[in-house]
């Protein structure tokens, strides 16, 4: 895998519960990848500990966004490394060109299984108070589009585990890759 892949970075991008932090880390193992890196985990550390939830009670999300993209803007010069987003990466146009570097996956999760991971999760600002299915149907009908921006578009179907995602990204990884022009046969 690794010779196809040539030690470029992946990108997990989707929705809030959609599992990219789940699945990041089993698949940077699997790829021999030694550096697995979260967004969100290292906007906490540069906030010197705070959690994501507080902030967006204390600087905000604007700020929370800035964050994010300099913080994308740095893991973007890594190779060999898998990257788990933050769902709202997309929305920044800017940070496409940084997503660019690597391979981008997207994590599609129904309205429904999200809901049923995210009920009893409170440590995401954006779902607190709210109807949590209007909320994430609004949320998936602004960004579905951006989403499907992604070079491969994993669809997680209600049964699969981490793990069985991790295997379906790495079995289908091959069929995004550019192959290149000229075949290296070519030249012997
Ligand atoms: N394939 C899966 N099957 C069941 N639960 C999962 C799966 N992937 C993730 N989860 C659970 O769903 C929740 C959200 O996962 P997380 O990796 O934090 O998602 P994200 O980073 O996309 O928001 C966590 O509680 C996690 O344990
Ligand atoms: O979708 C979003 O706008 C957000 C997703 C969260 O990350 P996860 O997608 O890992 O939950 C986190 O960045 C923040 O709460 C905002
Ligand atoms: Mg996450």
């Amino acid at each position: 895998m690794n010779n196809i892949l040539k030690d470029i970075s992946i990108f997990l991008i989707g929705m809030m519960g959609a599992g990219k932090t789940t699945v990041g880390h089993l698949l940077a193992q699997e790829l021999g990848y030694s550096r697995f890196f979260d967004t969100d985990s290292l906007i906490e550390q540069l906030a010197k500990g705070q959690t994501i939830n507080e902030i967006f009670t204390t600087v905000g999300e604007e700020t929370f966004r800035e964050w994010e993209t300099q913080v994308l803007a740095e893991l973007s010069t890594y190779k060999k490394t898998v990257i788990s987003t933050g769902g709202g990466i997309v929305l920044r146009q800017k940070n496409w060109s940084y997503l660019r570097h690597g391979l981008i996956v997207w994590l599609d999760v129904s309205v429904e299984l999200l809901i049923e991971r995210l009920t009893e999760d409170n440590t995401r600002p954006l779902l607190k108070d709210v109807d949590l299915k209007k909320k994430l149907q609004t949320l998936l009908e602004q960004r579905q589009s951006l989403y499907n921006q992604a070079d491969l578009r994993i669809t997680v179907q209600p049964q699969e585990t981490p793990e069985q995602v991790t295997k379906r990204i790495l079995e289908a990884i091959p069929s995004v890759l550019k192959q290149p022009a000229i075949p290296p046969s070519y030249f012997n």
